[in-house]
């Protein structure tokens, strides 16, 4: 479902200016995409790789690299001149203007910036506003939300913009147990080009139609949740959804797998293959 990019890597090394040690290492992997979990420890490489695809890493922290990206074909610098990137920074706070006095300006601030006409930019609003449950807070400071609720801001913030590829980077972090199953609900329905680095690997199972794996900045796969869980069943360093685990203690596997989603958790229990 949605639209879908191309990305190409090829041998992509980089580490940090001053340090000798690579972030990534030789990632090289070509890729029709929609919509893609990032797993992997802490300092895998996650926000690394997001924040290069972003284009930002130059600009903020001076990095080297060698290897080329392409996105449909184009080279990444190529193409992030003609198209719209979305990046949701870990600390979404950071990323707020500053400027605005409610939550409606704040949404607005990128569509003013466009030069939307007025009924264009309340459209759209709404729409996010109301697709991210935050209608009720359009009057009120930015200042005045919760940490769960900045983020569903920056989120809107920067989907109101309508990107081309929507890089996010552990955007759930201080949402409450519901703002996330909201958020998971959307993106689900998303029609964007979306890499998702998270540890809410439930959510990423029932959402993504492929998973990268990183560990120690090297790619160690990409494929289907399914495909990935089973290959990594005994690698401690990356978690299992719960259904996962519950199919794989009452040995029931769903399509040759242990299940990954609810869904085929019961399924599999009612009718699956059993070890
Ligand atoms: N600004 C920086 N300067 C130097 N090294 C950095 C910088 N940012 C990240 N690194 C290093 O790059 C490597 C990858 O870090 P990165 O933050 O991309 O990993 P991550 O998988 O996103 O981790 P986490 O899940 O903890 O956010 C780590 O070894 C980290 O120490």
């Amino acid at each position: 479902m949605g639209n879908h990019l191309q990305v190409a890597f090829d041998q992509v090394n980089l580490n940090y200016a001053g340090f000798d040690e690579l972030a990534l290492k030789k990632l090289t992997l070509h890729s029709e995409i929609n919509k893609v979990g990032l797993i992997g420890p802490s300092h895998a490489g996650k926000s690394t790789l997001l924040y290069l695809l972003a284009g930002v890493l130059d600009q903020v922290i001076p990095t080297e690299k060698s290897g080329t990206i392409a996105l449909d074909g184009q080279d990444l610098v190529n193409w992030l001149a003609s198209k719209q990137i979305g990046l949701v920074l870990q600390d979404p706070a950071s990323q707020l203007s500053g400027m605005a006095d409610t939550v409606f300006d704040e949404i607005a601030f990128g569509l003013y910036n466009q030069g939307l006409e007025e009924a264009e930019i309340e459209k759209r609003v709404q729409a996010v506003a109301q697709k991210l449950d935050l209608e009720d807070f359009l009057d009120q400071a930015p200042t005045a939300l919760s940490g769960g609720q900045i983020q569903r801001l920056a989120i809107a913030s920067i989907i109101a913009l309508k990107p081309d590829l929507l890089l996010l980077d552990d955007p759930t972090s201080q949402m409450d147990p519901l703002g996330r199953q909201h958020f998971f609900a959307w993106l689900k329905e998303s029609d964007c080009p979306v890499i998702i680095a998270s540890s809410e690997i439930d959510d990423l199972a029932e959402v993504c139609d492929q998973l990268w794996v990183l560990e120690d900045g090297e790619l160690q796969m990409a494929g289907k949740p399914a495909d990935i869980f089973m290959k990594f069943a005994n690698d401690q360093e990356i978690a299992k959804p719960a259904a996962f685990l519950m199919g794989e203690k009452m040995g029931c596997k769903f399509d040759g797998h242990y299940p990954v989603t609810a869904d085929e958790l019961m399924k599999a229990a009612a009718y699956g293959n059993h070890d």
